[in-house]
């Protein structure tokens, strides 16, 4: 077990979301969204299908912006920053996305090269090296001639997952990282996730329905309810099974996908 975020001074708040409000157009999505990332968290956006998981995530990196409330990251309000200052804000973070994380016309070695070319001013030996280290990291040694077509699917999980590494972030965003995969290739996965994020102090947060990875790698998180179109719980989802207030968190956690 580790230490409880709510009481452990050495887990700073990374993230912290203030009254926030979700819509596409007039279409309201959640509300009244309140909870904080600590450092070192794996951070698990909890809920049943279509409550807005993945919406708030693209609001989390900053894909859309909220009708109202706050996203802070290390105290500074991300919608409020200038434009240098969220893309300086962004640069700290590494995203890996449901579908497509990679261009299928590349090499994984020129997907992973990509940000470092974008965002750094490394020379070609210095990012070629950093290319083979992150494959390294990820368990993909020597595999950077490879096409994405060319490799399997857990494989491209990973690679997408060394691209995210690429800037060293201090942030990592998932969205439903294991979807499609066999459940041992998920649960292999979960663990890389886990070791990553232990071994780099990166703070990790991870949209999943999947509940064997939200008790496998969740230390902290928010369940949020397609109903009500708010939060019901915040904290650790061990605890959450047991002790929420919420029935339905702890039978969503106890069973599976009930309010689905
Ligand atoms: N771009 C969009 N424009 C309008 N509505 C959208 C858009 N994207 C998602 N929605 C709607 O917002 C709601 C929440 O969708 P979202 O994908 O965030 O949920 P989710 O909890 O991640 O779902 P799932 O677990 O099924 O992936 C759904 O009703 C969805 O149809």
């Amino acid at each position: 077990m580790g230490s409880d975020p709510e009481t452990d001074p050495d887990h700073s708040p990374v993230i912290e979301v203030r009254n926030l409000r979700l819509q596409y157009g007039h279409k309201l999505i959640q509300k009244d969204l309140n909870f904080l990332v600590r450092k070192g968290d794996v951070f698990v956006i909890m809920g049943g299908s279509g409550c807005g998981k993945s919406t708030l995530l693209k609001h989390m990196i900053g894909l859309y912006s909220p009708v109202q409330g706050q996203i802070l990251y290390h105290g500074e309000d991300y919608f409020s920053a200038s434009d240098a200052d969220q893309l300086s804000m962004r640069t700290r973070w590494g995203v890996t996305y449901q579908s497509g994380a990679l261009f299928s016309a590349m090499t994984l070695a020129e997907n992973i090269a990509l940000p470092m070319q974008q965002y750094t001013g490394w020379s070609k030996a210095e990012i070629s090296d950093r290319v083979a280290y992150k494959l390294a990291l990820v368990g993909l040694a020597g595999y950077e001639d490879y096409y994405p077509s060319e490799i399997s699917g857990g494989m491209n999980k990973r690679a997408g997952l060394a691209r995210a590494l690429a800037l060293d972030p201090g942030i990592l965003f998932f969205d439903e990282p294991s979807a499609g995969l066999d459940p041992l290739s998920a649960g292999r996965l979960d663990e890389l996730i886990l070791e990553l994020s232990q071994s780099s102090g990166a703070t990790v947060v991870i949209v999943t329905h999947e509940l064997a990875s939200i008790f496998a790698i969740g230390n902290n998180g928010v369940f949020l309810d397609a109903q009500s179109r708010t939060q019901l719980d915040t904290g650790a989802p061990s605890y959450m099974l047991r002790h929420s207030k919420q029935p339905v968190v702890r039978e969503f956690l106890s069973r599976g996908e009930v309010s689905s």
